[in-house]
Order: structure tokens, then sequence, then C-alpha cells
């Protein structure tokens, strides 16, 4: 059996729209979810991060329908699976939408097979064996079908748990903290390849992730929380280079920020005047972000901002370098050699303008 017949019922029309959906756990409690709205269109994969206790399972738990929201609805496709207006809340077993959770759930005295074809039921024997054989081909795991959950490593129970959570053909696949559990390595090996899958049969994904560089690696949206309200929902690359507040440059990525004095189209800050459009600036702190690859250090002779060495830290790859100004105020900056040593007077450049803000 070609693996593409297990789509061949997809219907395109998989779009999700997530609209004020605002959620209190206990009425005199407080509000947990704080009027989210986001869409995803089919075959996208978002990451919703934020800080712990900022909301992100329970946003999960509302959209598997796990949860009653206190207001607001969710759309998925033609369907309207929550209306806080309209009183439709339709039971989690009848919205199609898989679930992965982070301590795998496989059914302990099923084999790797029967766990993948437990959602089958109401397919023919040939039909059920055909899909079965189409995921362990496509999870990788043929040669492991008989054996049992027990029998298994991390890495294996997880792609089985991918494997069953697909099986019934969901359009939307919801992902709690799925690699939490496993090492550096294989948390990305499987993080690609659970990316690819998804691309490939066009399945939306929606990961709670405590990781960020997961969340860029594999996200085409993120979604960052703080204290139950969506803060950003944006491309990886726009909520590194331009996050719209505070909270969302603070949690995501490094960087330093400068105080800054806004003169027509241009910061003025004490590594020199930079242009307004390019730099995420924070009106009500004055301040603006800089990234540490944005700069480069220098000697001292080579530029007119200088600073002084009060950290440094090799990191392999890199050397970051803690550079204090004429202000006091510190920066970070990386740099690919090791070009200076604690307590020297360098030079500072900026060498990287970031893409303009949308
Ligand atoms: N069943 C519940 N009853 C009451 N309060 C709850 C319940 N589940 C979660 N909360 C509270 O809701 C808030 C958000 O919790 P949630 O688990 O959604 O956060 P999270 O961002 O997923 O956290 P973490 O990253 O630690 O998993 C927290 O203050 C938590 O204590």
């Amino acid at each position: 059996m070609n693996f593409n017949d297990l789509s061949q019922n997809a219907v395109s029309d998989a779009h999700l729209t997530v609209n004020e959906l605002s959620l209190s756990y206990h009425p005199s409690s407080k509000t947990v979810l704080d009027q989210i709205s986001f869409e995803l269109p089919q075959g996208q994969i978002a990451c919703l991060v934020g800080q712990s206790g900022c909301g992100k399972t329970s946003l999960l738990r509302c959209i598997a329908g796990f949860e009653t929201p206190t207001a607001g609805s969710i759309q998925f496709g033609k369907r309207t699976l929550f209306d806080s207006r309209t009183h439709i809340n339709i039971p989690a077993y009848q919205r199609q939408i898989g679930i992965v959770f982070q301590d795998y759930a496989l059914f302990p005295h099923l084999t790797v097979a029967d766990n993948i074809g437990f959602g089958l039921q109401h397919l023919s024997k040939t039909d059920k064996q055909g899909n079965i054989d189409a995921l362990l081909t496509l999870i990788g795991l043929e040669h492991l079908a008989c054996r049992y959950p027990h029998e298994l490593s991390g890495g294996q129970q997880q792609r089985v748990a991918l494997a069953r959570a697909i099986a019934p053909n969901p359009q939307l696949i919801l992902f709690d903290e799925p690699f939490s559990s496993l090492d550096a390595d294989m948390r990305e090996a499987l993080a690609m390849s659970i990316q690819q899958l998804l691309k490939a049969k066009q399945i939306s994904a929606i990961v709670v992730t405590h990781d960020q560089q997961e969340a860029f690696m594999i996200a085409d949206k993120i979604g960052m929380l703080a204290d139950g309200r969506l803060q950003q929902w944006d491309t990886p690359i726009q909520l590194y280079q331009a996050p719209s507040t505070a909270t969302v440059a603070k949690f995501v990525g490094k960087g330093s920020f400068l105080q800054a004095q806004q003169h027509g189209n241009e910061l003025v800050t004490a590594i020199g005047a930079l242009p307004m459009s390019n730099y995420p600036y924070f009106a009500d702190s004055h301040q603006v972000l800089i990234r540490p690859e944005w700069l480069s250090v220098v000697p001292q002779t080579n530029s007119a901002v200088n600073g002084l060495i009060t950290a440094k830290q090799f990191k392999g790859s890199h050397v970051v370098y803690e550079v204090q100004l004429a202000s006091q105020e510190r920066v970070l900056v990386y740099s690919p050699t090791d070009v200076a040593i604690l307590g020297e007077t360098v030079g500072l450049l900026i060498t990287h303008l970031p893409t303009s803000r949308q």
C-alpha cells in the first residue's frame, strides 16, 4: 500500500481559527487564557512557547476539547468546534484531532502494530493491516512491529505515539512537550523527521515546547504566551528579529537592551545612531534590543565606540563577549574567533542590519 493512500480522505479545508479564547478553571480564579486569537492554515506547524505556567498546555487542552473555555470560539475548516455564544462544544472524541503527549501514553499490553492500529477498528482487516504497515515504514520501525512499548527506546516509543496519532488520518495533531524526555541529539533528529512527515501529509500541528531552538527549527509560526496573553504570533525570524513587546524580546534568544533617544528616523544609543525601522524599539521604556550577532569586537582604533571586556565565554563555535560601554551599559557580542582578552578595551562595530520590521 502506498502511504499516500492514507491521506485520500484529507479535505483541504483545515484552517484553524481561534478567536478571543479565554479560560478560567474556576469562576472565581484568575484568567488562565485571556482573549487568545490566531490562525493556522492547513499544513502549517505552530509552536507555543512561554514561561512555565503561562497557559500553553491549557490552550492545547481547549483546542483538543479537554477543557471548556469561558469565552471565544474555535473553528476548524467548516466545523465550529467551540463557540461560547452559540453554546457549541463538540466533545473531544468527535473533534478528529490527534494528540501526542510527553509520556507517549502507549498501551503497554499492546504491540507496536496494535498500538498504531488502535484507532482503525472501523476498517477491514486488510485495510487496517495496510495502514499499519505503511505507518511502520514511515516511522522506520517495520522490524519492531511485534515488540511491546517497554521493549523500545524513548525515541522509538515517541515515533509509535506519532504513528498512532496519524493513523485515523487527522488534519491537526497537538503535541505537548513531545521530545522533553529525550536527549538533545535524539530530540533534534526526531523533531526534524516529524516535521518532514507532517509536511508530507499536510497535517497541521501545534507543539508545546520549552525548547526555543526546537521551535525555531520546526515552526512556521511561533506563539509566545505570557500570563495567559498571546504576546506575538509570528514566523520564527520575525519573532527573533522583530519582537513586538519587551516581554517577547527578553524571552526569545539572547540580547541586550540599550537606552535610546528617538531623533527623526534614528535611535541614538551608546553604540551610535541606528535606523529606527530596523531595530526593535520599545517606546514605553525607551529601549532598543541589540542581538549579540549584530555587533563585532574590533581593535580599539577601528571604531569610535569603545568598551571594556567584562566577561568572556568560549562556546566552541564562537566566543561570547560582554562589553561595558562608556554609558556603563553592557552588551553581548558574538565573535567567530577569539579576538580579545578579559579587561581589554576594544572597539565595537555594528556589522549586521536586522531585516526591516514588517
Ligand atoms: N486543572 C487545573 N485547575 C486549576 N488551575 C490549573 C489547572 N491546570 C492548570 N492550571 C493553572 O493554569 C495556569 C496555566 O497552566 P498551564 O499548565 O496551561 O501552563 P503551561 O504554560 O503549560 O506550564 P508548563 O510550561 O509548566 O507546563 C497555571 O497557573 C496553572 O497552575
